[in-house]
């Protein structure tokens, strides 16, 4: 026979003290919701006896004989147990104890600490205690808080910490260990914390690392560190699973470990895109509440060789002229992206060449359809749907051969060709380069936009910056979803290492004299790919974006009206 099971109730109710007034508060297992709101005494009838001699108490030490009432504000308080932090035993504090309780036997309480939503994203820790004076109640609850806790499996125990010390204001260890490292510790995560030493150290440390004690890997930095560990774990993942990442047609294997990003940069704009917000105890609780996002990756080749993996944004042109240029000036910290931005602008430089790319002709949404990627993405579950399928008949050798589906092809002259993989939003751009990005639909936004006047390429820029108007409604600018793209320039890097044509060297030497030089006129030939805030050697290039590659612990935006509506009141 089997052995029978206790029987846990499925809704616990019980009055208990918050902050000295009497809370009727119920836990209730099978929606998993719990909830505490004050008992008011009703006229002509009498309170329950706990609530009734927890009141007296407090009125007798506090001398508010008949305005209890009165100060406590009506609503309730509704956590889910998913948003729950940790619920552990209350320091029952001696001189609280011994004035407060002291007419009852020895006091118990718990504190459960929770997610708190503020405004634009924002998450805080928030604590309550609750307090009883039965220690047998008291186990009660802490048992069954803590065995509802323990059932949420995506909930990760061990961590492996990469700090960058030097990204941003060089704060990410000061950042870590007092913002981070105590929400850790307060929900019992452990952590091997790695402060990196040099650059790639974080990339290198995880071919090395045994992955399988952890359940995640965190860096702290901006978006640079996130690349370094990006690259570190799909390069893992491919290598273990010996796929070849060289090959630009090959589907690589997927990550299911999941990256967080606790937001210590000049440029937190992957945070920022996922979470809504980059500050690190948002970042933190997401990370201890286990979320889980998936991520698209676009993986970026030259002929045979992988040159990067992107998440966010492949631009040439204008975001890439600014990047070179920032790099010159490192030392003015995060403002060296503003000065660049500026220059680069007032040089006003086009770029010639040809642009491919494959439609996603099966994507759900499109670039204009105003359908911004928010958490629980119906556009993005769609694809899930579609992936799962899709590997589903690859194991039944059912491959299906995008070869032979139609390229599009633009010639031109380009004031910037930009293909982002998310929104891009930051908060400079609170809609990003292309606000109906999806984080996890498979697709790319390809944005072209040609030669046009300093006027009206300033009026596309500064569209960006408002968010009840079209960046894209400009007859030199035109939206693509895409899946795969490619890039030659009018004068490719060969073309200018092999020829001994005079002319060619000579328009070459001038070109380099003129980058340095922006203000005589004549145009640079080739701009640079800023690839995620990187630069990359080769002009020539090939994209596909991986349809959900990588997890990360986020849950994408938060619909901000649906977060106000769920926004607690206070007890
Ligand atoms: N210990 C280290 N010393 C020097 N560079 C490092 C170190 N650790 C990481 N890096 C590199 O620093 C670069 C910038 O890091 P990070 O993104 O954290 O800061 P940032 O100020 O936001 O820079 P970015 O301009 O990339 O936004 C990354 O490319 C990373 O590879």
């Amino acid at each position: 026979m089997e052995p029978v099971q206790p029987l846990t109730p499925r809704v616990l109710c019980s009055v208990l003290s918050v902050k000295s007034h009497s809370c009727e508060v119920t836990l209730d297992s099978g929606r998993a919701l719990l909830s505490w709101k004050e008992v008011r005494p009703r006229r002509g009838r009498e309170r329950s006896r706990a609530g009734a001699c927890l009141a007296q108490a407090f009125q007798r030490v506090r001398g508010l004989t008949g305005t209890l009432t009165h100060r406590l504000p009506s609503a309730g308080h509704i956590v889910p147990v998913s948003e729950i932090v940790s619920v552990g035993e209350a320091d029952v504090d001696e001189k609280y104890y011994g004035m407060q309780w002291k007419h009852m036997c020895k006091p118990h309480a718990f504190t459960v600490h929770y997610v708190q939503r503020m405004k634009k994203h924002r998450w805080r820790c928030k604590a309550v205690t609750f307090w009883c004076s039965d220690e047998q109640l008291y186990c009660h609850w802490l048992q069954a808080l803590n065995d509802l806790l323990e059932q949420l499996a995506c909930r990760p125990k061990r961590l492996l910490v990469y700090i960058n010390p030097y990204g941003g204001k060089k704060k990410g260890r000061q950042i870590y260990e007092k913002k981070v490292a105590p929400l850790f510790c307060l929900a019992s995560i452990t952590a091997d914390v790695i402060v990196t030493e040099y650059a790639n150290h974080a990339r290198d440390n995880i071919y090395e690392v045994n992955l399988d004690k952890y359940d995640g890997i965190v860096c702290v930095g901006g978006d640079g560190m996130f690349s370094e560990v990006l690259h570190g774990l799909i390069g893992r993942i491919q290598k273990d699973s010996d796929v070849d990442h060289n090959n630009p047609k090959i589907p690589l294997s997927r990550c299911y470990m999941r990256i967080g990003i606790i937001p210590a940069g000049s440029t937190d704009c992957v945070c920022f895109a996922t979470v809504g917000i980059n500050d690190p105890v948002t970042s933190a609780l997401h990370i201890i509440l286990g979320d889980s996002q998936p991520l698209d990756v676009s993986a970026v080749h030259n002929k045979k060789t992988l040159l990067k993996y992107t998440v966010s944004l492949l631009g040439y042109g204008f975001y890439g002229d600014v990047l070179k240029g920032s790099e010159k000036n490192r030392w003015l910290g995060p403002a060296r992206y503003d000065f660049s931005g500026f220059k680069t602008f007032l040089s006003h430089r086009y770029y010639e060449g040809t642009v491919s790319f494959q439609p996603a002709k099966w994507a759900v949404g499109s670039p204009r359809d105003n359908v911004c990627c928010t958490a629980g993405c119906y556009i993005c579950r769609q694809s899930s749907k579609q992936l799962e399928e899709q590997q589903r008949a690859e194991t039944y050798g059912l491959q299906h051969n995008e070869q032979e589906e139609n390229w599009t092809t633009v010639k031109g002259k380009f004031m910037s060709i930009n293909i982002v993989v998310m929104s891009c939003a930051c908060p400079r751009s609170p809609k990003g380069l292309s606000p109906a990005a999806h984080l996890a639909d498979g697709t790319a936004d390809l944005i072209l936009v040609r030669k046009c006047s300093r006027l009206n390429f300033l009026r596309h820029l500064i569209r960006h910056t408002k968010s009840n108007s079209d960046q894209f409604d400009f007859p030199f600018v035109d939206v693509y979803r895409i899946k795969t793209f490619q890039f030659t320039p009018k004068h490719s890097e060969e073309d200018d290492s092999e020829s001994t044509d005079l002319g060619n060297i000579g328009k070459k030497n001038f070109a380099q004299i003129c980058t340095d030089h922006p203000t005589c006129g004549c145009s640079q030939l080739n701009s640079v790919w800023n690839c995620d805030g990187e630069t990359l050697e080769q002009t020539a290039i090939e994209m596909r974006v991986h349809c959900q590659l990588i997890r990360l612990f986020a849950r994408g935006i938060e619909d901000s009206h649906k977060e106000d509506d769920e926004m607690p009141s206070r007890v």
